[in-house]
């Protein structure tokens, strides 16, 4: 392994008019005595897609888990989450609050063993909201933004489990987004699908950035330079760069950062 100077990294501070959707300021991840994400500081902009990429290992997924306070309970998460100026990394915040806010998918497609039109009534049920038309509304509405409407509008009453992985995935997506949170996380979303089920993933995320923000996780150098607007680079636990995904991709601050993203590393 190459010697790179850790101290020495570049993290892009986004100028006071770019509207800050999400940010974290000092967040340190631990598992037990393993450190796993050093001094986490970055600010996500509003209505764009952020991939963070960076080796196996690296905390990636420990960082996305964080910011949607999947961590609880599983490592100790020290430091400021800011969402709409309020620190939700805090105790006082209800954990389940913060969920509706900030979604997540997986890096499998994990659908209830109900109807499509179940997997998304449910959690709305559950939510309070009662009235069939508004159910219905919602599940077109998020199965349309989801780009799935066209392909299960006739058989909404099927098993989510006959879908194929691609539509599952857009599923979960459309499940995720009828909760109506502001940010998305993905980890890993299109990792378990064929080239075409990706690129169908990829085309989505291009729509619900209008409306939505978006933090993926990705292994893909082609997917985060292909759908990102911005790129973190994570190594050995620590945010090395974050850039716009162009800059990271064609002029790099960091040597480290060209040298994984060129494939010359390690
Ligand atoms: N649930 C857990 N319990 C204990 N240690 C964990 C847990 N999850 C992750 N770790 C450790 O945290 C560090 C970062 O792992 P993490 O999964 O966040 O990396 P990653 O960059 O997402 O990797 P990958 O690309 O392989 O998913 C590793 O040392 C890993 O062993």
């Amino acid at each position: 392994m190459k010697n790179y100077d850790l101290a020495q990294n570049s993290i892009k501070t986004f100028d006071e008019k770019t509207e800050i959707a999400l940010s974290t300021k000092n967040l340190q991840v631990y598992y037990g005595d393993n450190h796993a994400m050093h001094d986490a500081s970055l600010s996500f902009p509003r209505y764009s897609i952020s991939a963070l990429i960076g080796a196996s290992g690296s905390g990636k997924s420990t960082y996305l888990r964080s910011l949607n306070r999947m961590n609880d309970g599983v490592a100790r998460v020290d430091g400021e989450i800011m969402y709409r100026d309020l620190d939700i990394n805090s105790n006082a915040v209800d954990v389940y609050q913060v969920r509706r806010r900030i979604g997540m998918v997986f890096q499998r497609p994990n659908p209830f063993a109900k109807s499509i039109y179940d997997n998304i009534a449910l959690p709305l049920r559950e939510m309070g909201i009662k009235n069939k038309t508004e159910i219905d509304d919602i599940v077109e509405k998020s199965l349309k933004q989801a780009a799935l409407w066209d392909e299960v509008k006739d058989n909404l009453k099927k098993s989510a489990l006959a879908l194929s992985g691609g539509q599952q995935q857009r599923l979960c997506i459309a499940r995720a987004i009828a909760m109506s949170p502001d940010i998305l996380l993905l980890d890993e979303p299109a990792s378990a699908l064929d080239p075409i089920s990706t690129s169908r993933i990829e085309m989505t995320l291009q729509e619900l950035k209008k409306n939505f923000t978006i933090i993926i996780v990705t292994h893909s150098m082609e997917q985060a330079s292909r759908a990102s607007d911005y790129t973190a680079f994570f190594h050995m636990g620590h945010i090395i760069e974050f850039n716009e995904t162009q800059k990271v991709f064609t002029k790099p601050n960091m040597k480290i950062t060209e040298d994984y993203i060129s494939g010359n590393f390690g």
